[in-house]
């Protein structure tokens, strides 16, 4: 039998995605109208002979969490738990901690996976991979080819092109390695602990050599890549399964509209009930756009591509949204127009008002081109980037927002260009 791991990290990371993350965790943001997690837990259910899906991190938990977790063991029928880290104890230090929790029922193998990816996630050719290609126990490694440039931003990977084997790993590096990169989905058996036991004991004696402060020893963080894969690269024992399905990072809010869009794409295939159709009495549908049944939208309203309505939303006459994301219970009044765009919680939009962010979109006519997780200032300037508004944010009738960032709760008077709205 199978199980899978997904690592959800904790409230201090995500900062990329204020003001967003302030009302819901990261993992829970919906991407393509559903929580960014039911992605991986769609996949991981998929997979047959799979019994387990652990979600490890370092989150309280909270009712948003808790109901996700109850409808999502209803809908996929296999057990779902969330284990709480005590700290952040790192990618290798979270499943070392709850090795016990893991290896109960004596799974053969378990993959992990990065809560903050999206991805087709090709589970079973991952599990097909080691049968076929791997030593018996080693461990598999998802990659997908980068451009030179972007390769630094990920753990790089130099393989044997006979064997796949990793012969080196190098976690973002500051000088070129390769463009084989990680994309922070692996497959694993129990062995693996052996290897994190390692490092966690040689972490602790060098922690008994170390003075305590004020009696305590901080959490010593394992991490996956620099710590394991590094030391585990030509030993035989690891091996990277490159696909050429989609992939990409979801660090910013940039990058969550990027994600939508690819999974938007994909319901084509998997989900094609999530699709809005042109239809006597609805509005405009150009291209992949969901809408969640309890919208309100007016028939005159025109809406895509790529664009995601969440529960609750009413959009008036003659309104045009295109790559964006609507979160749940927001107004957007007649003819506004609403542009590479995140709009918040319960916020309204006047009417004519136009919200427009710029997209931060991969290089179109490179193949191998990820999305930058852009840093939001460049040369002491907010960079232009996608718009967004927090939570229960207003916007006046008959003005302009442009590439701005709208802390939650604010009540506008005038437009904006270029700004952090505190
Ligand atoms: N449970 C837990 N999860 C954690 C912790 N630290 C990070 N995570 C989770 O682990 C994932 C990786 O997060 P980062 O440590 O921020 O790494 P990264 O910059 O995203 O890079 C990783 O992913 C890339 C692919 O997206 C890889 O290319 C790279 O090599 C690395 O694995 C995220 O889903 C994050 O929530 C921790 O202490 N505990």
């Amino acid at each position: 039998m199978l199980k899978a791991v997904i690592l959800i990290g904790g409230p201090q990371k995500g900062t990329r995605f204020r003001p967003l993350s302030f009302e819901v965790p990261k993992p829970l943001f919906p991407v393509a109208g559903v929580p960014m997690l039911q992605h991986h837990i769609e996949a991981c259910a998929k997979v047959p002979n799979m019994k387990e899906i652990l979600l490890i991190g370092f989150y309280q938990p909270n009712e948003e969490l808790t109901r996700f977790l109850v409808n999502a063991q209803q809908e996929f029928k296999i057990s779902i738990r969330y284990l709480q880290e005590y700290a952040a104890l790192g990618t290798g230090g979270g499943i070392y901690h709850f090795r016990d929790q893991i290896v109960s029922g004596s799974p053969e193998a378990f993959f992990v996976l990065n809560a903050d990816v999206s991805s087709a996630f090709p589970l079973t050719e991952m599990l097909s991979f080691q049968k076929e290609h791997g030593e018996p126990n080693s461990f598999v490694i998802l990659g997908t080819t980068a451009n030179r440039t972007q390769s630094l931003n990920y753990g790089c990977i130099v393989e044997n092109e006979e064997t796949n084997e990793v012969l080196h790993y190098v976690e973002k590096p500051s000088t070129f390695v390769s463009d084989i990169i990680n994309c922070g989905i692996y497959l694993f058996n129990p062995d693996i602990f052996q290897h994190i036991g390692t490092v966690f004991q040689k972490n602790q004696q060098d922690m008994l050599l170390e003075e305590p402060t004020n009696g305590w020893h901080r959490a010593e963080a394992i991490r996956l890549e620099q710590d394991i894969f590094t030391a585990l690269a030509g030993q035989g024992k690891l091996y990277v399964y490159k696909t050429l399905s989609f992939w990409s990072q979801i660090k910013s809010a940039g990058s969550a509209i990027y994600a939508s869009r690819l999974y938007l794409n994909q319901y084509h295939k998997t989900h094609p009930e999530r699709l809005a159709v042109n239809k006597e009495g609805g509005p405009k549908i150009s291209g992949n756009v969901y809408i969640h049944p309890t919208a309100n939208i007016d028939p005159t309203a025109t809406l895509g591509p790529n664009v995601s309505i969440g529960t609750g939303v009413t959009i008036g006459a003659g309104v045009r949204v295109r790559e964006s994301v609507i979160l749940h219970g927001a107004n957007l009044q007649d003819h506004c127009c609403v542009l590479n765009s995140i709009v918040g919680w319960d916020s309204t939009i006047g009417k004519w008002a136009r919200v427009e962010g710029t997209p931060s979109d991969p290089n179109p006519n490179d193949p191998y081109a990820k999305i930058d997780s852009e840093t939001l200032f460049r040369d002491g300037k907010l960079t232009p980037s996608i718009t967004i508004l927090g939570c229960n944010v207003t916007i006046p009738s008959e003005v302009i927002i442009l590439n701005s960032i709208v802390l939650p709760h604010k009540d506008l008077n005038r437009g904006f260009k270029n700004q952090i709205i505190l």
